[in-house]
């Protein structure tokens, strides 16, 4: 699904110089697989997302996602390859004027969907994660656990194949991360990939994932998911 072939990046700084981000990491992402992304603050981990939503280019290395050459791919195909990503922050950036159903209906929108497909999308969404009652709401009348669902059915409403997520569980204690997993588990049994950067080691430690990790921009670990424990 998600091919990298030692892709590097480096900022330029201003006043001369750079930062090298990554460097030369290689790694294959499959469909219908959950994979941890941890390192430390700094270690690359959103550049690395960044880069696979092309919000950056490497400065070199290929990037393959779902057949999409992204070294091939002008200003103008950025749109087609964000179809094929779902997108879950930790600040769920919500949009706190309108409804959990707008939210929702958002990428959908901006799409051109028909109305009536909409409707049937977000509703079939907002079921997948229980907030099927909850659609004429503000935002602001939920908890934290419900705000970070709305961003995972905003995030799958458009059904990509791929689903990245930027510290999801930041802000929710145990029992709500326990929930957010169950809905990530449930996208990568039915096709989805799924990349979660997080520097949560307890939430990595409670589950049989495959981990890579990030030093200083280096890929330092891949842990599969027949490695875990060993
Ligand atoms: N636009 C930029 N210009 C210059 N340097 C940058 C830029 N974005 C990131 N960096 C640097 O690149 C390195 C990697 O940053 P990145 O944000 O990818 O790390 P991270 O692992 O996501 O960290 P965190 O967990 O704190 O979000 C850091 O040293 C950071 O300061």
């Amino acid at each position: 699904m998600i091919q990298l072939d030692r892709v590097s990046k480096r900022y330029p700084i201003p006043g001369g110089g750079g930062k090298d981000a990554l460097r030369q990491v290689s790694l294959h992402l499959p469909a219908g697989e959950l994979t941890f992304l941890t390192g430390h603050s700094g270690a690359g981990k959103s550049t690395l997302l960044k880069l696979i939503m092309m919000i950056e280019r490497p400065t070199s290395g290929d990037i393959i996602v779902d057949g999409l050459p992204l070294n091939r791919i002008g200003s103008g195909g950025i749109p087609l390859l964000r179809r094929k990503i779902g997108m879950v922050h930790q600040n769920h950036q919500l949009l706190f004027d309108r409804s959990v159903y707008d939210n929702v209906a958002l990428p959908l929108i901006i799409a051109g969907f028909p109305r009536a497909e909409i409707g049937k999308r977000v509703r079939a969404a907002l079921d997948k994660v229980g907030l099927l009652d909850k659609e004429k709401l503000n935002p602001v009348m939920l908890s934290g656990g419900e705000q970070q669902r709305i961003g995972i059915a905003r995030a799958v409403v458009n059904k990509p194949p791929l689903l990245l997520a930027d510290e999801p569980t930041g802000n929710l204690d145990p029992a709500l991360s326990a929930e957010i997993m169950d809905l990530f588990q449930d996208f990568a049994r039915v096709g989805v990939a799924v990349l979660i950067a997080t520097h949560d080691l307890s939430l990595i430690a409670r589950y049989q994932h495959r981990l890579l990790s990030l030093r200083e921009g280096r890929l330092i670990a891949d842990r599969g998911e027949d490695a875990h424990g060993a």
